[in-house]
């Protein structure tokens, strides 16, 4: 867009010719008023292009010889010159001494008075030259340098006719050297002699006596004087003309210019309007603008409040609509929590009902497992009866052995008498030397009976072999066939007659091998009021009357802690009432743990020779209250570290993160062991037993062997554990902390008796994780480990009840037994007899 000061400036520029043209004139004027001398053939030569003639004139030095002013150094604009008031002739040059002199000085009258003064003159005419110097103009006329003078054509160049005429008058004497002279050749010279006039007063005028005047000469002098000034008038004359026509010519000029400028006023002055229009149509639309502006400025702070409403209303419409989409999504979710329950409800529903369908098929299949049972029952009677028959025939084979031996010692015997009798005969030989043919015959003799007796005792040798033989192959069937879990029963010895009245308990013969006991029961009313006590008989693998010591016991169970050294898992543990005689059997000195660690010792010690290196490592935890504590930490609660049981599926161990294992090197550890275990174990008071253990310990003996000759490596684990009493709660009135006690005790016993049942079903599912006991013992409790429970018993008639109980519990434990001799002996019925 072209702004208003651009086309301002253009119009500025289009109007610079005209002003070149305003300032010709008087460039024109200046150079015309100092060239004026130069005559009109030249200025009208120049008239039908006047203006590229004086354009070539160069306009400074001409203003400056002419007197005129310069122009302004800064060049006024059209607006500042069409202000200025208009003065036609300002630029017109002042009239020159040259024009005065030709239009006022050279009259008549003047003439006469030049020729009346001409003597009065004389004097002063030498002083002319002098004079003409002082007035300022320059002698460049000078004849001394008449070729300057010719080519100046410039108005300075012309001498001034003053300097012309007064050495003419003045100096008559020298006008004959003068006239006679030759005129120079000048510019001037076509105009007459007055250039010869001009230089006379450069000459000295010689000195004449005055009575030598001739007037006539001097009047023809004058005359020529005279001619020469006429003829000088006339020029002057002419070139008047001449000025005055170039002066008129420049008045045409001037007038044609101030006309051009009076244009150019007029131009100047539309112009000026229509700047003024259009400054004010500037101020308009400047106005316009600023009004314009306010008005966008209001519309914007308008529409910024507008959009700011908008923004509001936005924000609190996405609030609302969020708050909505949250409730919907809230009973979204509800609808679908509920569709879920429905779901879930239906789902139980049908499940309950799978599992009923299940139920029933699982009795359908137990059923069918019973019946396998009845079936497996009917084919242990056979393998019983077969054991029957293997054992009436390890009886004979025994008797057969000990006839065997009987006949070895016999043979023995004989050989002891033979070898006698040899040597008898050896002296008879001597003595019979003599005799030879006698002599030899009894030597054969005796020799023939010698080999024969060798030979039989061979035969008897070789037979016992074989015996011992059999008789192993038959102890591991009957071993496999009394299963992996075993039940021992042992009733203690009463302690004396403090203790109260003992129960009636029965005792197998030791001579008939049963393994029966009959404990006779509480009094019970019949429904005729007849108060009977039943004989109540159970019966185990094993049953140890109160005489029995430990030593007898630890001979049953050492088989199974050498099983431990073959690398079984094998788990001891003894189960009773509180005061059953638990701990005695365990941890007493002589009791179990140390026996078995004893034997494993000597063991250990005959293995070495057959390249077997055990090492043993003993723990002793306890679980009380569901807890498991490390008996080998004397630290405080406090600072007991959690224990934690981990399993290894791979090597079917166990093992109780943090919690203090010992090296058992030698025999003095194991009760140093036992001795801190027994001051950690949790003991408490209750009415049951003052000195009651109220927690389960546990005995862990890890075994590991290696072979360095056959690379054998064998794993296994010993656990002795002595379970916490296990009487009833109402029998043992124990209240608070004691009876939250006893509640996990019966409640980790009860797991237990669970575990065994479903191990003797022979479930997929055992609940080892049901009591931290159990799940201690998971890998020592069926599978292929060894387990054997000592049920202990008490013999006092006051604790018939728990004993029953115990026994109870003992005879489901031995009835889960794979190959028990319960199924083919025929089970005692319970006799009762009335008291
Ligand atoms: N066979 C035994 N011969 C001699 N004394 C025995 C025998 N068995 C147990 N005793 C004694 O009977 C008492 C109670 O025995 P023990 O402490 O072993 O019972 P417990 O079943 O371990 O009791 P708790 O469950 O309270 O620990 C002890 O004094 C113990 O010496």
């Amino acid at each position: 867009m072209r702004t208003l000061a651009m086309e301002s400036s253009e119009n500025r520029n289009a109007l610079n010719p005209a002003s070149t043209k305003l300032r010709l004139p008087t460039t024109y004027a200046a150079t015309a008023t100092a060239t004026a001398p130069t005559g009109l053939k030249e200025i009208s030569d120049s008239q039908s292009n006047a203006r590229a003639q004086m354009s070539s004139i160069p306009t400074k030095r001409a203003a400056n010889d002419s007197g005129v002013a310069p122009p302004d150094a800064k060049r006024k604009t059209l607006a500042e010159r069409a202000g200025e008031p208009i003065q036609p002739k300002s630029h017109l040059p002042a009239p020159t001494p040259t024009s005065a002199f030709l239009t006022g000085t050279i009259s008549g009258a003047s003439i006469v008075q030049l020729a009346n003064a001409r003597n009065a003159n004389k004097t002063t005419a030498t002083a002319l030259p002098r004079a003409s110097s002082a007035t300022g103009h320059r002698p460049t006329y000078s004849s001394t340098n008449p070729s300057s003078f010719t080519k100046s054509l410039g108005p300075s160049s012309r001498p001034p006719v003053t300097g012309l005429r007064q050495p003419s008058f003045n100096q008559p004497t020298n006008r004959s050297r003068s006239i006679s002279k030759p005129r120079p050749a000048t510019s001037m010279s076509g105009h007459g002699p007055s250039r010869d006039v001009s230089v006379a007063p450069s000459q000295p005028a010689p000195t004449q006596p005055p009575n030598g005047i001739d007037v006539d000469e001097r009047l023809n002098e004058v005359d020529a004087e005279w001619k020469v000034m006429k003829e000088a008038f006339s020029i002057s004359l002419q070139d008047k003309k001449a000025m005055e026509t170039a002066v008129q010519m420049a008045k045409n000029q001037v007038d044609t210019l101030e006309a051009e400028r009076q244009k150019l006023n007029e131009r100047n002055e539309l112009l000026q309007k229509e700047m003024d229009a259009l400054r004010q149509q500037f101020q308009q639309l400047t106005l316009t603008l600023e009004r314009q502006k306010m008005d966008h400025e209001y519309q914007l702070q308008n529409k910024s409040r507008e959009h700011e409403h908008e923004v509001q209303e936005l924000q609190r419409k996405l609030k609302q609509e969020s708050e909505r989409l949250q409730r919907i999504n809230r009973e979204e979710k509800d609808a679908f929590e509920r569709q879920c329950r429905a779901d879930l409800e239906g789902e139980k529903a049908k499940a309950a009902k799978e599992v009923q369908d299940l139920r029933l098929k699982l009795g359908a299949e137990q059923q069918d497992i019973n019946k396998s049972l009845l079936e497996k029952e009917r084919e242990l009677r056979q393998l019983q009866s077969q054991l029957d028959d293997l054992r009436s025939e390890l009886s004979q084979e025994q008797k057969n052995k000990r006839a065997l031996q009987e006949q070895i010692n016999e043979m023995a015997t004989t050989n002891g008498k033979l070898e006698a009798r040899n040597q008898g005969l050896r002296a008879q030989i001597d003595f019979l030397e003599s005799d030879s043919k006698q002599q030899s015959d009894s030597f054969a003799q005796m020799e023939a009976r010698l080999r024969e007796a060798l030979e039989i005792a061979e035969n008897a040798k070789q037979k016992l072999i074989k015996e011992e033989t059999e008789r192993r192959i038959l102890f591991n069937k009957y071993q496999e066939l009394k299963g992996n879990i075993r039940v021992m029963c042992r009733v203690r010895p009463a302690l004396g007659k403090s203790e109260g009245s003992e129960a009636k308990i029965m005792f197998p013969d030791a001579k008939t091998s049963s393994a029966q006991i009959e404990v006779t029961g509480l009094e019970e009313k019949s429904s005729f009021g007849n108060i009977n006590r039943k004989v109540l008989p159970f019966e185990f693998d094993r049953v140890f009357a109160p005489s029995v010591h430990n030593e007898e016991i630890f001979d049953e169970i050492s088989q199974l802690v050498q099983s431990a050294l073959d690398g079984y898992n094998v788990c001891i543990f003894c189960y009773g009432q509180t005061g059953s005689g638990k701990t005695y059997t365990m941890s007493s000195p002589d009791g179990m743990i140390p026996r078995a660690t004893h034997m494993i010792y000597d063991t250990i010690t005959k293995l070495r020779e057959k390249s077997w290196t055990y090492t043993m490592e003993g723990s002793f935890v306890e679980v009380y209250n569901e807890e498991l504590n490390d008996l080998l930490d004397g630290s405080s609660n406090n600072s007991k570290k959690k224990l934690e049981i981990r399993h290894d599926d791979v090597r079917k161990q166990t093992t109780v993160l943090n919690c203090k294992t010992v090296a058992l090197d030698s025999a003095d550890k194991v009760e140093m062991m036992l001795k801190q275990a027994q001051n950690n174990r949790s003991v408490a008071a209750t009415k049951a037993n003052e000195r009651s253990s109220r927690s389960h310990s546990v005995f862990i003996l890890k075994l590991v062997g290696e072979n360095s000759v056959t690379n054998e490596r064998c794993e296994g684990t010993l656990n002795l554990v002595d379970l916490a009493g296990s009487e009833r709660l109402k029998h043992s009135q124990a209240e608070g902390e004691r009876m939250r006690e006893t509640q996990s005790i019966n409640k980790s016993l009860a797991c237990l008796g669970d575990v065994i049942e479903a191990l003797g079903r022979g479930s997929s599912h055992v609940p080892y994780r049901n009591s931290k006991l159990t799940h201690l013992l998971q890998y020592s409790l069926g599978g292929n480990s060894k387990t054997l429970m000592f049920v202990m018993v008490s013999p006092l008639e006051a604790h018939l009840k728990e004993t029953i109980t115990s026994l109870r519990f003992a005879t489901k434990v031995h009835n889960t037994h794979i190959g028990t001799a319960k199924s083919t002996k025929k089970a005692i019925k319970d006799r009762s007899s009335e008291s």
